[in-house]
């Protein structure tokens, strides 16, 4: 996995751990308010063990109202890595000196140290600036305060409904390019470049719906109704034209995720995921199998889909099938075989209709 993706998978799961909601965040928000600051790590496996001095040995229930009074003591405690109990407190950190820390206190700096060695995570409180600071291996998170994200989130949200526009109106018009056989590289990638586009918003307004906790239900909810089928929609596509008809498109489409960092990928980039070599032409025409066209048919089963892209190769020559030859195909019986005609008939009017509007 690339750095980056590992990394915001860590935001991620960091994010929710303390989102708004859980008991943890009551109590870390009560030792925000009561200005004592607080240095918490998550887990107690042989690596934490290791760097531990001194402290009380508590083994108690976790509640916000225990964390927040154990909090009163210097030093750190120390969760279980569900952070369902207390272990330790007034615990005495020591990690490795040597490892770099950015920060300049001491409760930071040991956190920031703690979690680089240990790999857990670590929860720093500041007594002074009002913040709260998650650590996890090298990576290093500031929770915002709930109205800017919430505000971030809704404007990351309006981004996402101009983008998922673009991106419909440009399958609508390849799916109509396809019926004409007029599609070339360049087209397809560019759809490609779209479906990165929604993916990458989506994926930022998720670590928003994470730190937002039970105060995201209502981003949660908008983003579901926006994009819940993108990466299905995307995946199909990827069976349309990737080269070899048994790539796997979910790991295209991860690959692609993983290797598009704050620039869009290079249409190089996209061709070779898709397995095609490096000097293909963008102007060279291109031609789907028809998944994605054919999973639009009411009531046709993917297993029918795959038997008609195995016997017929490609969209245009299901189009172009006489119902005496789809009837050959294994499962289709003449009932199925003029639905499937008459499907693709409507989809391409359809299409027709709706392109360029
Ligand atoms: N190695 C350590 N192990 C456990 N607790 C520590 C350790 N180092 C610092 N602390 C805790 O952090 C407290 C505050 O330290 P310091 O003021 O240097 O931190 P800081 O990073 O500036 O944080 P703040 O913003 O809260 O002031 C200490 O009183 C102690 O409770």
């Amino acid at each position: 996995m690339e750095g980056h993706e590992r990394n915001e998978n860590r935001i991620g799961d960091m994010l929710q751990f303390v989102a708004p909601g859980t008991p943890l965040r009551d109590g870390i928000d009560n030792v925000l308010r009561a200005k004592t600051g607080g240095l918490i790590v998550i887990g107690y496996g042989k690596e934490v063990q290791q760097l531990v001095d001194g402290g009380f040995h508590i083994q108690s229930e976790f509640t916000p109202a225990h964390l927040y009074e154990l909090a009163k003591m210097d030093g750190a405690l120390i969760l279980n890595d569900e952070g369902t109990e207390i272990l330790y407190a007034n615990a005495q950190l020591m990690p490795d000196p040597d490892i770099i820390s950015t920060e300049t206190g001491m409760r930071h700096r040991t956190a920031e140290r703690v979690a680089k060695q240990t790999g857990h995570l670590v929860i720093a409180i500041s007594q002074r600036r009002n913040v709260i600071t998650l650590y996890k291996g090298p990576v290093r998170y500031s929770l915002q305060d709930i109205g800017v994200i919430l505000t971030k989130a809704n404007q990351a949200i309006q981004t996402l409904e101009k983008y998922k526009l673009v991106h419909d109106q440009s399958i609508t018009n390849l799916g109509a390019m396809e019926f004409e056989n007029m599609v070339s590289f360049s087209e397809v990638i560019q759809v490609i470049h779209r479906i990165e586009m929604v993916l990458r918003i989506k994926r930022e307004i998720l670590n928003y719906v994470n730190e937002l906790g039970t105060e995201g239900r209502l981003i949660q909810l908008q983003l579901t109704e926006l994009v819940s089928n993108i990466e299905e929609e995307a995946s199909l596509l990827l069976k349309d034209y990737s080269k070899k008809p048994d790539y796997e498109p979910y790991y295209i489409l991860r690959k692609m995720q993983e290797e598009s960092g704050t620039e869009l990928l290079a249409d190089e980039q996209v061709l070779k995921l898709l397995g095609y070599a490096s000097g293909t032409k963008l102007s060279d025409m291109i031609y789907p199998r028809g998944y994605r066209i054919m999973h639009r048919i009411p009531r046709l089963p993917s297993l029918i889909i795959e038997h008609l892209v195995e016997r017929f190769g490609t969209l245009n020559d299901v189009v172009q099938a006489s119902v005496k030859e789809l009837v050959e195909v294994d499962g289709v019986g003449e009932v199925r075989a003029k639905k499937i005609c008459d499907g693709l008939e409507r989809i391409q009017e359809q299409l027709f209709v709706d392109r360029h509007l």
